[in-house]
């Protein structure tokens, strides 16, 4: 199983350490356009596999994409994150143009490969990827639910004051400040609704600190967050390169799933070795249903900047 990280940045090299650390992987090649920069993070991360008890072998490279040659997963992570104050939709001028140049690379060399998508404005760039590449839709991946719903478990936890273990909740939608949808509909501790043991005020409270997780820590580190959103992408990766068919929310291209069409959001999908493998309908709230598709709109009218 050979894996590419494209940008051996913040969230690429964490999003390498994590994939290593799970040893599942034979080869992980992290790539960045800055020069030797891969080369340094790749022998960084091999001077820890002895501490770490892993045996995936991580090389670096400046920008030669043969080195990526037949990976079977391509992560992309190339791209300017976010400063405090600043939204991810304000990324797309440079980020557009990274992602195009980037997928086009990736898939040059693997064509047989499944991409999964971080860079930021991520709906956007995942449906920029679609238009670039002539992969099938169920190989191009959005990484954005994944992390939001870690997020989401978090904050349950918290309000709760139970352990994370205890909790599940999911968020679907687009990746953004204001489109992100958790369901607390379907939040639970034990299987038990989590409307049951906190009021809806808090509830509300966990839901806006959800949606604000990325700005929230954005502010604190003065550039966006980079461990869980690694491990999150790991997650995904382990899910595919295993054939774990788990389910995670993830931005697909949708036609007509959740009454939506012509762009990607995060939705609910099993993963496994083939990539997206089923886009799952989960029932909504009124409410749900109705953020919703003033998500998709959000991410619509983002799309409509792209110079396609
Ligand atoms: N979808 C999600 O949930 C998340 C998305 N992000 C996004 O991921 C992206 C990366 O964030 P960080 O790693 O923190 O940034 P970073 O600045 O630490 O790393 C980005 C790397 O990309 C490299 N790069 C730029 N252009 C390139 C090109 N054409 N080819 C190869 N490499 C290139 C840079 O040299 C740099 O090393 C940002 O757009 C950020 O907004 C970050 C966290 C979560
Ligand atoms: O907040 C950001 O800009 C980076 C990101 O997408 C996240 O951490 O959720």
């Amino acid at each position: 199983m050979k894996v590419t990280v494209v940008g051996a940045g913040a969230v690429g090299a964490s999003c390498a350490e994590y994939i290593a650390i799970k040893n599942f992987a034979s080869e992980v090649v992290l790539l960045d356009i800055k020069e030797g920069y891969a080369e340094g993070k790749a022998m960084d991360l091999m001077q820890t596999a002895s501490l770490n008890g892993f045996d995936t072998k991580i090389t670096g490279s400046t920008n030669d994409y043969s080195k990526t040659a037949n990976s079977d997963i391509c992560v992309i992570t190339s791209g300017i994150p976010r400063k405090p104050g600043m939204t991810r939709e304000e990324l797309i001028g440079i980020n557009a143009g990274i992602v195009k140049t980037v997928s086009s690379s990736l898939v040059e060399h693997s064509p047989n490969t499944i991409l999964i998508v971080v860079s930021n404005p991520m709906d956007t760039m995942t449906y920029l990827t679609h238009k670039t590449t002539d992969l099938p839709k169920h190989r191009i991946i959005g990484m954005g639910g994944a992390l939001d719903s870690a997020r989401f478990k978090y904050r349950l936890a918290e309000a709760l004051d139970a352990p994370i273990s205890d909790v599940d909740g999911m968020v679907i939608g687009g990746h953004s400040d204001k489109g992100m949808v958790p369901l607390t509909s379907h939040a639970t501790r034990n299987s038990i609704n989590v409307s049951e043991f906190i009021s809806e005020e808090r509830l509300n409270q966990v839901k806006e600190d959800t949606k604000v997780g990325g700005a929230t820590l954005t502010k604190l580190l003065g550039t966006s967050a980079w461990y869980a959103p690694g491990a999150a992408v790991s997650g995904l990766v382990q899910a595919i390169a295993c054939d774990q068919k788990k389910m995670f929310p993830c931005s697909t291209l949708l036609d007509g799933e959740y009454g939506l069409s012509d762009l990607c959001i995060g939705v609910p999908v099993i993963l496994g070795k083939n990539g997206i493998e089923k886009i799952v309908d989960v029932p909504l709230s009124d409410a749900e249903k109705a953020h919703l598709a003033e998500s998709a709109e959000g991410v619509k009218k983002t799309n409509g900047l792209l110079e396609l």
